[in-house]
């Protein structure tokens, strides 16, 4: 991977994406997904708008030979044969255990992580059909804020260090100002 850095494999499952209102909310987990070390986002529901909004950015900042981003039309269905092919599921949820208690034993496997985060109420065949339940927290609060801590949590901060080096347009750090460079 990128200078040096192999993350663990991990995906992201956006449930119940409904293009009037979850647009934004939907983009930022899949920003998020991708800045943090993960390998693609599926999103459940239809959005052609989103997707080329998201693979655009990839195109700008890197990750477009590897990012996949899709819609699918059954979660459930991703799930079962995630499982099915030896990959670990993880629902992040307020109801769930705390991560700090598990994130010894995820960094442990080998396997793909799904990693699925809600938008409207959950299903509750998620609880009871994916491998873990895991807590940001038992408080309410948001799937961008879940899935930025968990893959920190799971990358152990690794992910900041990362460089995109297909990306068409690069970040010099500044103490004040912007600088911005083309690539190549
Ligand atoms: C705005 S919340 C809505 C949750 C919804 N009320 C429910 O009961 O499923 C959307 C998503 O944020 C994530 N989330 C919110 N708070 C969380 C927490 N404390 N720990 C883990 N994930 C959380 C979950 O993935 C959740 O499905």
């Amino acid at each position: 991977m990128q200078n040096g850095l192999r993350l663990k494999e991990a995906y992201v499952l956006r449930l119940s994406h409904r293009p009037s209102r979850d647009k934004r909310v939907t983009t930022h987990v899949a920003l998020v997904a991708r800045a943090f070390g993960a390998k693609g986002v599926f999103i459940e529901g239809e959005d052609t708008h989103l997707i080329d909004s998201i693979k655009k950015a990839t195109e700008v900042w890197g990750g477009s030979s590897y990012f996949k981003v899709e819609t699918i039309s059954d979660g459930k269905s991703l799930v079962s044969q995630w499982r099915n092919k030896g990959g670990i599921t993880i629902h992040l949820t307020m109801y769930g255990i705390n991560v700090c208690e598990k994130i010894k034993e995820l960094s442990s496997f080998e396997v793909p992580l799904l990693i699925i985060v809600g938008s409207e109420k959950v299903d509750s065949w998620y609880y009871h059909n994916v491998d873990f339940n895991l807590a940001i927290g038992n408080q309410p609060h948001s799937e961008i804020a879940a899935l930025a801590i968990f893959l920190d949590r799971l990358y152990k901060g690794l992910e900041l260090h990362y460089i995109f080096e297909d990306s068409k347009l690069r970040v010099i750090p500044q103490e004040a100002g912007k600088k911005v460079v083309k690539n190549g």
